[in-house]
């Protein structure tokens, strides 16, 4: 199939293909694995449009491919999902014994910090690196939009602002949109980028509102009944922000729903029609 790729396994799935590869990567410096769904359109010699997927804390690229149920509407719309993994990893890449740092836990940045700084570039991974290995080596095109969950939320959100015109539409499922002022983010920042708060601000969501001029279709659904709401995620602070600075963002709370895959199995159909209708009029 591909000298850069090596085919981990490929399973049919609504007419088009589940695949899983491998590949050696220049940003973070070891073996990555990622999951891509190739819809029926994808077959017939065409290239179609992708909706990159990022992860949460403890995933692997498997979480969101096995129980999200995201493929047959991805058929029915002809998107390409790309589900790469949450952060580099190896025997020789830097981790911590708990489950938000390290390893599973890469918060889509490049580390700037010891010792992390040698393999967590995750965000020179996600934006360059890998649509330029899928647009090179699979029928996928150069239109993306972007999507993910919890600390994914946060990486597609501000991925999305730090990289204007690089993703038509962006969205997220229970986001971590206050990093800077929150225990998850505060954490892996401290770690990751240093004690300097000015550099968190640059991948703080809600902070970065008020300083890009790029606007871009937003939307974000978040559960009523998600255990993580009050101390980790604060949705309101992006609506906050949101509304100071002019970003028609499309916010959804929603009673009950936890922060399981259950809650983004229930809409994740919605998200691809959001995006779909976004990419088809790029
Ligand atoms: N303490 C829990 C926390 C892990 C967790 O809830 N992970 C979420 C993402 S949280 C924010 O990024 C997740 O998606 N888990 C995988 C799944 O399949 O549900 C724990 O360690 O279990």
């Amino acid at each position: 199939m591909s000298a850069t790729l090596e085919l981990v396994s490929s399973q049919r799935c609504f007419g088009g293909w589940q695949r899983r590869f491998r590949h050696a990567s220049a940003s973070t410096r070891c073996e990555m694995t990622f999951s891509v769904y190739l819809p029926p359109q994808a077959q017939a010699g065409a290239r179609v449009p992708a909706l990159y997927w990022l992860s949460g804390l403890t995933c692997t690229d498997e979480n969101f491919s096995t129980k999200a149920g995201a493929q047959r509407a991805a058929a029915e719309l002809g998107l390409a999902l790309v589900i790469p993994d949450t952060s580099p990893r190896g025997a020789h890449v830097a981790d911590a014994e708990r489950y938000d740092l390290g390893q599973g836990a890469g918060f889509y940045l490049n580390a700037t910090q010891a010792p992390w700084s040698e393999h967590y570039r995750m965000e020179d991974y996600i934006v360059d690196e890998l649509p330029a290995l899928l647009e090179a080596e699979l029928p996928i095109g150069p239109l993306r939009a972007i999507s993910g969950h919890s600390m994914g939320g946060h990486g597609a959100l501000t991925l999305a602002m730090r990289h204007p015109g690089r993703y038509v539409s962006a969205s997220a499922f229970a986001p971590i949109v206050n990093p800077a002022d929150t225990p998850w983010g505060q954490q892996a920042f401290a770690a990751y980028l240093g004690e300097a708060r000015e550099a968190w601000l640059a991948h703080d969501a809600s902070q970065l509102m008020a300083t890009v001029a790029h606007r871009l279709p937003l939307r974000v659904d978040q559960g009523g009944g998600d255990s993580f709401l009050p101390e980790q995620l604060q949705p309101d602070v992006l609506c906050a922000a949101a509304k100071a600075h002019g970003w028609a963002l499309d916010y959804t709370l929603h009673p009950d729903y936890d922060h399981s895959y259950y809650f983004i199995a229930s809409l994740i159909e919605a998200h691809l029609r959001f995006h779909a209708g976004h990419l088809a009029r790029a």
